[in-house]
């Protein structure tokens, strides 16, 4: 694959107004540190990629980032809005605005496409309310060009179908922010060069701003604006691909081994 030479460069990204701004982020368990004075910004616009091993902290970072866990200490704002001092009804609300492919694609198996698609439009009524269900799912499905699928059931999709249809159901709340949690894990390298191209078909198209968890270097190559890469409890390295990937820190080479 090739870098991807039609993103907005770095520079100019980074003077937009930031769509989450994490500040000194600390959580804990017990005596174990998770995360340790961690800060990230998101830009609008820009795909930013997070890389860390497993165990990290990443997946309590988005949890404290979206409300599902407390942080011991540190700011998050998200679209502006101060996270840890929003009323459950609101945190709903901004949850709306923010749309996640989860590992592996969580794809609800007793249900048809269409109803998984439908699935965050009844969580979100208020956001949606009068406005036509059949053609949000009409419309998620072209985004993905799935339109044949909506009796379908999961499992009668391939892995990168599903994968599709979750980052359909993903962008069927028209959020501003999209959370990618291993966007490619468990597919071949062909599909999985598909779906990156559609993440990036699908930002340019919406002018979505991204943070996309991966281990996937080839991911991270073609996609990312920007990279940062959670090690030692905190946000260890920042910058482009081809900074970080030419860093003479072992621990950062380690990355793109
Ligand atoms: N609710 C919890 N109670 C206790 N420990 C937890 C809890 N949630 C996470 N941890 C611990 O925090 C650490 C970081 O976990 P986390 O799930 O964020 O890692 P990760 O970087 O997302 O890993 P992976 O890439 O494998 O998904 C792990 O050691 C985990 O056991």
């Amino acid at each position: 694959m090739e870098t991807n030479t039609e993103h907005t460069n770095t520079t100019s990204i980074s003077k937009k107004e930031p769509v989450i701004r994490i500040k000194n982020l600390c959580k804990r368990f017990g005596d174990q540190v998770v995360l340790d004075n961690f800060n990230m910004e998101l830009y609008e616009g820009e795909n930013l990629v997070l890389m860390g091993k497993s165990g990290s902290g990443k997946s309590v970072m988005i949890k404290c980032m979206v409300g599902l866990m407390e942080p011991d200490s540190g700011e998050i704002e998200v679209l502006g809005k101060n996270i840890l001092e929003l009323h459950h009804q609101e945190m709903d609300m901004l949850r709306a605005e923010i749309g996640f492919l989860f590992q592996g694609s969580a794809l609800y198996d007793s249900m048809t496409v269409q109803e998984n698609l439908e699935f965050p439009l009844r969580h979100h009524k208020k956001k949606f309310s009068g406005i036509n269900t059949d053609a949000l799912v009409q419309e998620a499905l072209e985004n993905v060009h799935l339109e044949k699928t909506k009796e379908f059931m999961p499992a009668e999709l391939s892995g990168g179908m599903q994968r599709r249809i979750a980052l359909a159901r993903a962008l069927i709340l028209k959020p501003k922010i999209i959370l990618y949690d291993e966007p490619t894990t468990g597919l071949d390298p062909i599909t999985a060069k598909e779906i990156i191209l559609l993440m990036m078909e699908i930002q340019k198209k919406f002018k979505t701003s991204s943070l996309i968890i991966t281990h996937d270097v080839d991911c991270a190559r073609v996609i990312s604006n920007r990279m940062i890469l959670l090690l030692e409890q905190t946000n260890y390295a920042e910058g482009t691909f081809q900074e970080l990937s030419s860093s003479s820190d072992p621990k950062v080479q380690a990355f793109f081994k």
